[in-house]
């Protein structure tokens, strides 16, 4: 399968300061890639770059084959973007804002009944169409939103930080959500600073700090890469970590330590990883 999303040295700045950093990657079509990274890290800059929203300084993207500089709008027409913040209008009703959108979109009225129906449908929202989107709950507006962005039936989908904010029973539902569409077989980018969501999600990783990737893979790569066994190591009030190619030769080392007080030994995770890298905690 080609390559849906492709980076090749994209930088951006502002005021000169920059915030993304010669990034460069590649999006296999039907992928699902996660960004990830802590706040600040660049993420919403490079999904705005993505679709077209903010100009790379430097370098070139192309999106669905095209680039996003010089053929922005054949670009829109292939992808369906959720922002992090709400951009559904309050005062209107669910039907109307997927009216709305359809009409942007030049759908025609018989598509634009079909395809709100639909959509409306698989988020389940149906039952709520006629309702004000300002009384729908912050889950529902995620998934009015997630429905909005499907309405042209895009082959790519940006998700900025899609659950940022939500219950772990209102993530849950979009995560099936996302998973779903994916398995329709929409190539899927988002950005998340949650390491179980891009656990239970992506299947491969881009992790970025500073404006630039530091790494990127699979998480089983990750684990190969930097140790699949784990010793915590207890100083003061913080933990230090050691790790190991196996989980054995974690379980060794510990073994073999006349004083195992404040020492722990498991399997590696994205989270531990994550701290090797950046030498810090997300949240
Ligand atoms: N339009 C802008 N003008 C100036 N600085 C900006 C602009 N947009 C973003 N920045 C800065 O760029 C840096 C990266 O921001 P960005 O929103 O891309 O990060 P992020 O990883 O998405 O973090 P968050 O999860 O907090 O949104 C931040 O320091 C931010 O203040």
């Amino acid at each position: 399968m080609g390559a849906a999303v492709v980076l090749e040295d994209v930088c951006k700045s502002f005021n000169q300061v920059p915030v993304v950093n010669h990034l460069s990657f590649e999006i296999a079509s039907g992928e699902m890639f996660g960004l990830l990274g802590p706040n600040g890290a660049g993420k919403s800059t490079t999904i705005r770059m993505l679709t077209t929203l903010t100009r790379p300084s430097q370098g070139k993207i192309t999106v669905a084959g095209y680039d996003v500089v010089r053929e922005a709008h054949r670009v829109k027409q292939h992808i369906g973007v959720v922002l992090q913040q709400t951009s559904v209008d309050m005062d209107l009703t669910v039907w109307e804002n997927m009216e709305f959108h359809a009409r942007l979109h030049h759908l025609s009225r018989s598509q634009r009944r079909s395809q709100i129906q639909q959509w409306l449908e698989y988020v389940e929202l149906v039952d709520r169409q006629d309702s004000l989107v300002k009384t729908l709950s912050g889950g529902m507006k995620r998934r009015l939103q997630i429905a909005r962005a499907l309405l042209h039936q895009p082959q790519i989908l940006f998700l900025d930080e899609p659950t940022v904010g939500l219950d772990p029973q209102t993530r849950r539902r979009l995560w099936e959500i996302i998973l779903d569409l994916n398995k329709q077989g929409m190539t899927m980018l988002l950005t998340t600073h949650y390491m179980d969501e891009v656990e239970f999600l992506c299947d491969r990783i881009g992790i970025v700090d500073g404006g630039k990737l530091i790494e990127l893979g699979t998480l089983s790569q990750f684990r190969q890469k930097h140790g699949e066994g784990l010793v915590m190591k207890q100083v003061g009030d913080r933990w230090e970590y050691l790790f190991f190619p196996t989980l054995t030769e974690a379980n060794t080392y510990l073994e073999a330590q006349p004083d195992k007080t404040g020492l722990m030994v498991r399997p590696s995770n994205l989270e531990d990883i994550f701290v090797e890298l950046t030498g810090r905690q997300l949240d």
